[in-house]
C-alpha cells in the first residue's frame, strides 16, 4: 500500500540540450522552450494539486530556475530549497562542450551510446588543458563540496549513483519518512541514478531510459520506501514517449 509519495523533474531544456552539446557540469542555462516547459511543469502539478514541503536541486542554474519557475507556479515561491552538488548532472568529462551527433559522426553511434547510457564506461577525463576545466573546477558553487580530491573529472552513471546516493539516503529518505512532501528538480543522469536504486532496474535495463526534459514524474513508495507505483509522468502517454525518443536520438550521427 503506497505510503508517501515523491515527486521529480528534470529541468527544462537547456541551451545546451538544443545545441546538442554534451553538458555535465557546465553552467547552461535553459533555453527559450525550457522555460516554457519549466512553466507548464508548474502548471501540471498545480493542475493535479500537488504542494510541497521542501525541494531539493543540484548547484546547476538549469536546475534551480526550473524549480524556482514550478514553485511560482503552483504558489509557493516561498518553499525552503536545498541545493546540493550531489545532484548535479553526471561530470561528462573530456566530453563536455562537445556535439553529440557530431561526436557519433567522428566516434560513431555505438561509442557514443556506450558513453551516454552504459552503466561503469565513463566518458574520457576532463584534463586542465580542456577549454572548460578552470571555469568548472574553480567555480565557487563547489566552495562546499566536493573536496578537491573528490572534484571529478568524468562520471559514469555508476560513479553519479555513488555522490547521489549519500544524499538520497542521508538528507531525503528520513525527509519522506517524516511525512514531508519534496519535489525534486534535477538533471538526466542524476535522477536516471535514483530511478534505477528506487526500481531496482538492471544496467540494461536503465540503459534503455532516457528522461524528457520538464516533464514531473511521480513514484509512490509503501512503507519500506519500496515502489507501488513508478515514473508516473504527469503528461499525455504519446507526448512523453515522443520527448523521450527525442532525447535517445541526440546520440545519431545526423
Ligand atoms: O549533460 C548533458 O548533456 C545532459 C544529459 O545528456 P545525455 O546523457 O542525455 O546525453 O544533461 P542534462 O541536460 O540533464 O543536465
Amino acid at each position: 500500500m503506497s505510503k508517501y509519495s515523491i515527486v521529480m523533474v528534470r529541468h527544462g531544456e537547456s541551451e545546451w540540450n538544443l545545441k546538442n552539446l554534451f553538458c555535465g557540469w557546465y553552467d547552461a542555462d535553459l533555453s527559450p522552450k525550457g522555460k516554457e516547459e519549466a512553466k507548464a511543469a508548474g502548471k501540471a502539478l498545480k493542475d493535479a494539486g500537488y504542494k510541497f514541503d521542501i525541494a531539493h536541486t543540484s548547484v546547476l542554474t538549469r536546475a534551480q530556475k526550473t524549480l524556482c519557475s514550478i514553485l511560482e507556479e503552483i504558489g509557493q515561491a516561498d518553499l525552503p530549497v536545498k541545493t546540493t552538488w550531489r545532484l548535479n548532472e553526471r561530470h561528462y568529462g573530456g566530453l563536455t562542450g562537445m556535439n553529440k551527433a557530431e561526436t557519433a559522426a567522428k566516434y560513431g553511434e555505438e561509442q557514443v551510446q556506450v558513453w551516454r547510457r552504459s552503466f561503469d564506461v565513463p566518458p574520457p577525463p576532463m584534463e586542465e588543458d580542456h577549454p572548460y576545466y578552470n571555469e568548472i573546477v574553480n567555480d565557487a558553487r563547489y566552495k562546499d563540496g566536493p573536496s578537491k580530491a573528490e572534484f571529478p573529472k568524468f562520471e559514469s552513471l555508476k560513479l553519479t549513483i555513488e555522490r547521489t546516493l549519500p544524499y538520497w539516503n542521508e538528507v531525503i529518505v528520513p525527509q519522506i519518512k517524516e511525512g514531508k512532501k519534496i519535489l525534486i528538480a534535477a538533471h538526466g543522469n542524476s535522477l536516471r541514478g535514483i530511478v534505477k536504486y528506487l526500481d531496482n532496474l538492471s544496467e540494461d535495463q536503465i540503459m534503455k531510459l532516457n528522461l524528457p526534459t520538464g516533464i514531473p514524474f511521480v513514484y509512490e513508495l509503501d512503507e519500506n520506501l519500496k515502489p507501488c507505483v513508478s515514473l508516473k509522468f504527469l503528461g499525455d502517454e504519446e507526448t512523453v514517449k515522443k520527448a523521450m525518443d527525442a532525447v535517445a536520438a541526440q546520440g545519431k550521427a545526423k
